[in-house]
C-alpha cells in the first residue's frame, strides 16, 4: 500500500544491478582533475597520463562501463591490475591503480589515462562521492540513516523507512534482502555494496526523488572502506554478540570495525543502544570521536526488570520504558532526559523487535523531523510493524510455526525465547544447522542454546557452501548433547537433512499448541550445497507441512503453496 503511494513520485528506474545502474547526470572530469582532487584530499597521487573524459568509477573489471575510471587495486586473492585488459577493452578513460600494479599492467593504449596512489581502498569511496556527487551541500542530498550491529539491522532500516514513509518521504532502502529505490527493487549481491556502487547509488535515488534512504552497514563494509565519503545525518548501532569472528578474530577487533561508522567524517549523529558493556563501549568510542554532543544513548532492557536508571543518562539520552504486551507485540514508551517522550507499538514479535523499534523511532526523532508529526505517526499501530522479510514471519497459530533470520547465538537464543508457549502443554521446538565455511566456533554454541531453550532440537543443514555438511551438524549436535547431558531442557534432539524433511519431521511431531522455530534462513530460497542452488524456500515448506498435517495456514502463506497443497 505505502509502496503503490510512492510510486507518483517515483520515475522508472529501468533494468540494472547495483553493480550497473548509474545516475544520469554524471559531470566529466579529466585524469588531470581527478589527480589534482585526490593530491589535496591527502591521497599523494602521480598522473602518468592523461586519458579521455573520466564519468565514471569502478573497482571490478567485470563493471567497467564505456568513460570508467577503473580502480585496479590488490585484494585477497588477486591484484585488480591483472583484469586490465578486459577493463580496457570494455571502455575505460583511465586507470588508477599502485606501484604494484604498474608492474603487472604492463603497456596500455595511447588514449588510455594511468594515475598511481597507494591504499587505493581508502580513496575510492571519497572520490567515486567527488565523480557521482552523491553527497551535494545544498541540501538536495536525501536524509541518510546507517544501522550497524551484529542483530537488527534489517529490520531497524525497514522500521526507519516505514516511519519515513509515514511521514511523507519516498524512502530508499540498502540492505541484505533488497536494494529498493521507493518500490522498485535493484538487485545486489551485498548488504553493504562496494563504495563505487554506494555512491552512485545514493546520487541515482536522490535524482529520481528519493527524499531518505535507510542502509545496512555491515562491519566487512567497514574494514573494506565501502561507506567511506558518505556522510549519514542519523548512524545508529544495535547490539554487538558473537559472529563474523573468521573475519575478525576477536570481538575487540569486531567491535573496533563496528565503531569506524561512529566517526565525525561518517556521522553527524549517532544513537547507540547500550545495554550491556558491549554497547558502553561502543558510546564511550563514539562520544570520544564525534563528541558527545553529538552522540545520544538509548537503553532498551529498562523496563524490563532493570530497576536502576542507566548511570550514563543525561539529558539527551533516552531509555525505553513501560514494555507491555500487545497483541503478538508489545506497545512501548521511550523517555529522554529531558522528559521528551515517545509512544509507540509494534506488532512484530519477540522482545527484541521492541528494541528495535524503539531504535528506529529515536533514530528519526534525532534526525529533526517535526516531533509532532512523528508522535501522530507513531500512535499509528502500523508504522512500527512493516513487513520485514524471513523476520519473525509467522506461518501459522496452532501450532505456532515462525520462520526467522537467527544464525548465529545471540539471535537464536532471543528468538527461542520470544516463541515459549502460552499453553502449559505447549513445548518449543526448534530446527536450525549452522553455516559452513563461515564462523565455527558458534557452531556447539548454537546447539547449546538449541538444547537450553527448546523440548525438541532437530538439527539440520543450512548454507554448508562448499564445506560437506555432516561434520557441521556433528558440531552442533555435540553442542546440544553436552548441554542435554547437563541437564538442558531438551528432551529430544535430532540430526536430520535434507531441511525440508527436517521441517516436515517437527511439523509431524507437533500439537497445536507447540510453537516451532525455523531458524537461519529467513527471507532466503535457495540454499547453496557444494556450488549448486537448490530452491528452497523455509516459509514455502512451513506451510507445505502445516498444510499436509491438517493445520490452519495464514492466508497470506496458502498462496505460496500453489498445487503443493492439493
Ligand atoms: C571478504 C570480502 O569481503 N572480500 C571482498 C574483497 O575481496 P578481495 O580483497 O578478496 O578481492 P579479490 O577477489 O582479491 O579482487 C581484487 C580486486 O580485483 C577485482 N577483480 C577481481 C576479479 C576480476 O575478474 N576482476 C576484477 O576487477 C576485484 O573487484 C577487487 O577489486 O573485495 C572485493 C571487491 O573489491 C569484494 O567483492 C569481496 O567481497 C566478497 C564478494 C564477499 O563475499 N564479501 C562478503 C563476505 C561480505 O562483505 N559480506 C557482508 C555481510 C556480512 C554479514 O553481515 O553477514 C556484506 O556487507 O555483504
Ligand atoms: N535487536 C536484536 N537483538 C538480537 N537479535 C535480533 C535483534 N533483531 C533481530 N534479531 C534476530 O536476528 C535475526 C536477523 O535480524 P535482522 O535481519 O534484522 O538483523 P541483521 O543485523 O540485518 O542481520 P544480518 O546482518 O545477519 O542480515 C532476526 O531474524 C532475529 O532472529
Amino acid at each position: 500500500m505505502k509502496a503503490q503511494e510512492n510510486m507518483s513520485t517515483e520515475e522508472s528506474i529501468g533494468s540494472g544491478t547495483a553493480q550497473s545502474l548509474r545516475p544520469s547526470t554524471v559531470e566529466g572530469k579529466s585524469a588531470t582533475e581527478i589527480a589534482w582532487w585526490l593530491n589535496e584530499h591527502g591521497f599523494a597521487t602521480e598522473l602518468v597520463r592523461e586519458g579521455t573524459t573520466i564519468g565514471g568509477i569502478t573497482m571490478d573489471s567485470r563493471e567497467v562501463q564505456p568513460g570508467d575510471l577503473y580502480v585496479a587495486l590488490p585484494g585477497a586473492k588477486s591484484h585488480g591490475a591483472q583484469f586490465a585488459d578486459l577493463a580496457v577493452s570494455s571502455g575505460a578513460a583511465a586507470l588508477l591503480t599502485d606501484r604494484a600494479g604498474v608492474d603487472l599492467v604492463g603497456e596500455l593504449p595511447g588514449e588510455v589515462g594511468l594515475l598511481v596512489s597507494e591504499n587505493l581502498r581508502e580513496l575510492v569511496g571519497p572520490l567515486s562521492a567527488v565523480i557521482y556527487n552523491s553527497q551535494p551541500q545544498d541540501g538536495s542530498a536525501p536524509t541518510l540513516f546507517a544501522v550497524t550491529g551484529t542483530n537488527g539491522k534489517t529490520t531497524t532500516t525497514y522500521m526507519i523507512n516505514s516511519i519515513m514513509q509515514k511521514l511523507g518521504h519516498t524512502t530508499g532502502l540498502i540492505g541484505t534482502i533488497e536494494i529498493l529505490a521507493g518500490s522498485q527493487p535493484i538487485p545486489s549481491k551485498l548488504t553493504t555494496p562496494e563504495s563505487p556502487h554506494v555512491h552512485s547509488l545514493i546520487s541515482l535515488m536522490s535524482e529520481r526523488g528519493i527524499s531518505s534512504m535507510a542502509m545496512e552497514v555491515s562491519s566487512h563494509a567497514l574494514d573494506y572502506h565501502r561507506v567511506d565519503g558518505v556522510r549519514y545525518d542519523v548512524s545508529g548501532f544495535t547490539n554487538l554478540t558473537q559472529d563474523h569472528l573468521d573475519l575478525h578474530g576477536t570481538m575487540e577487533s569486531y567491535c573496533a570495525s563496528k565503531a569506524a561508522l561512529f566517526t565525525p567524517e561518517k556521522s553527524r549523529r549517532a544513537v547507540i543502544c547500550a545495554d550491556d558493556s558491549w554497547g558502553q563501549t561502543m558510546l564511550d568510542r563514539a562520544r570520544t570521536a564525534m563528541g558527545a554532543e553529538n552522540v545520544v544513548a538509548l537503553t532498551t532492557h529498562f523496563g524490563r526488570g532493570v530497576q536502576e536508571l542507566p548511570a550514563h543518562l543525561g539529558r539527551q539520552d533516552w531509555v525505553l520504558t513501560e514494555v507491555e504486551r500487545e497483541g503478538i507485540g508489545h506497545r512501548f514508551t521511550v523517555v529522554r532526559g529531558d522528559g521528551a517522550r515517545i509512544e509507540s507499538s509494534t506488532q512484530l514479535p519477540a522482545d527484541f523487535n521492541v528494541s528495535n523499534a524503539a531504535l528506529a523511532a529515536v533514530m528519526v526523532y534525532e534526525s529533526g523531523q517535526n516531533t509532532a508529526d512523528l508522535a501522530a505517526r507513531l500512535a499509528e499501530a502500523e508504522t512500527l510493524t512493516p513487513v520485514v522479510p524471513g523476520r519473525m514471519q509467522l506461518i501459522g497459530t496452532a501450532p505456532t510455526a515462525i520462520v526467522d533470520f537467527a544464525h548465529n547465538p545471540d539471535a537464536l537464543q532471543r528468538a527461542l525465547e520470544a516463541i515459549d508457549p502460552a499453553h502449559e502443554d505447549g513445548r518449543v521446538m526448534i530446527v536450525f544447522g549452522a553455516t559452513g565455511e563461515r564462523d565455527q566456533l558458534k557452531r556447539p554454541i548454537m546447539g547449546e542454546i538449541a538444547a537450553r531453550h527448546a523440548d525438541v532440537v532437530i538439527i539440520t543443514d543450512d548454507d554448508p557452501h562448499d564445506e560437506a555438511p555432516e561434520p557441521i551438524r556433528a558440531a552442533v549436535e555435540a553442542g546440544a548433547r553436552d548441554a542435554q547431558k547437563d541437564g538442558a531442557r531438551a528432551a529430544e534432539i535430532l540430526n536430520l537433512a535434507p531441511r525440508a524433511a527436517a521441517i516436515e519431521k517437527a511439523i509431524d511431531l507437533a500439537g497445536p499448541h507447540d510453537s516451532i522455530l525455523v531458524a537461519g534462513r529467513g527471507h532466503e530460497v535457495a540454499q547453496e550445497v557444494a556450488g549448486v542452488n537448490l530452491d528452497l524456500d523455509d516459509r514455502v515448506e512451513v506451510a507445505r507441512a502445516l498444510a499436509h498435517h491438517g493445520f490452519e495456514v495464514l492466508p497470506a502463506y496458502r498462496s505460496m503453496l500453489g498445487d503443493a497443497s492439493a
